[in-house]
């Protein structure tokens, strides 16, 4: 759990964050969402010490992060997975090689150990085999998994993902949101996700945190946002008229006056 009280950040005159607080579950995958400048990336960086936040406390499982010495940092950053947009993998290294680079830097088991432990989250992602291709030769989608394995292989208990779809299709996108999703739940980690991606956040929304210029809008889940009357979130989610009516269908299925069978049906037709 991750939790942050009143996080206020300036850059000059210009507030970006003002005053957030909120809780980040263990287990779950935490998003945050909202407009291009809203404050999501700078918060993200506040919360993993890129930045000093100018006011309030940052909170890991009961430790405080705002209070910890740089060695203290240190040593909870190795418990800090990130998956960085666009993959971020080295081009002159491998799949194998970049997967292993974490436990170079932090692990002192044998490397016969760090291989089987490379080759165990290979397998999780699905990867299995692609140890000796270098990025140049894998698609974007295989690239994410590549940037997935390499944020999980120190089994970490917090991971941050930014922007994870970004690039890529609709399908691809499903396939690395379930990945994270599932990962999220075997492992038990807290998961922070900065998303555009309306599929994500209605596919893998457990704890949405809503951000409108550098404040926290609105909080719920998946479900919640459905039945949401708040006119921002409201148009920041449902932006299409396609939107609108799937949220409407939803609202008079749950409410009883249209049956599953029905909605189903409705879809179909569109
Ligand atoms: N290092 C910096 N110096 C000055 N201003 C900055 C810095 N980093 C971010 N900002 C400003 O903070 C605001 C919020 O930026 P941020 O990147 O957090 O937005 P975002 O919600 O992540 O947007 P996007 O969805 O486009 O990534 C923007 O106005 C940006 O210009």
């Amino acid at each position: 759990m991750i939790e942050f009280k009143n996080i206020k950040k300036q850059f000059g005159d210009k507030v970006v964050l003002d005053g957030v607080s909120h809780v980040m579950e263990t287990g779950k995958s935490n998003l945050i969402i909202g407009t291009s400048g809203s404050g999501k990336t700078v918060l993200q960086k506040c919360l993993v010490g890129l930045f000093e936040p100018d006011e309030g406390e940052i909170i890991y499982d009961g430790r405080s992060f705002t209070e910890m010495d740089e060695e203290e940092r240190k040593m909870l950053r190795q418990q800090i997975g990130m998956l960085f947009q666009g993959s971020a993998l080295f081009d002159s290294m491998t799949v194998e090689e970049n997967i292993k680079f974490p436990l170079n830097m932090f692990s002192k088991d044998s490397n016969a150990k760090k291989m089987d432990r490379v080759n165990e989250v290979l397998e999780r992602v699905n990867l299995k085999g692609a140890n000796k291709k270098f990025p140049s030769e894998i698609s974007g989608g295989m690239k994410k998994r590549v940037g997935i394995a390499r944020a999980i292989v120190l089994n970490p208990k917090y991971l941050f993902c930014d922007e994870p779809n970004s690039g890529l299709d609709p399908v691809t996108s499903m396939v690395i949101d379930k990945l994270i999703h599932e990962l999220t739940i075997e492992y038990n980690i807290t998961t922070i996700i900065n998303t555009h991606d309306m599929n994500s956040v209605m596919e893998i929304g457990d704890n949405i945190l809503y951000m409108v210029q550098g404040k926290k809008e609105w909080t719920g889940n998946s479900k919640d946002i459905i039945f949401s009357d708040n006119k921002q979130l409201n148009e920041f989610i449902f932006a299409s008229e396609f939107l609108q009516d799937a949220k409407s269908m939803r609202m008079l299925e749950a409410e009883g006056k249209l049956s599953k069978e029905q909605l189903k049906k409705m879809e179909e037709n569109r």
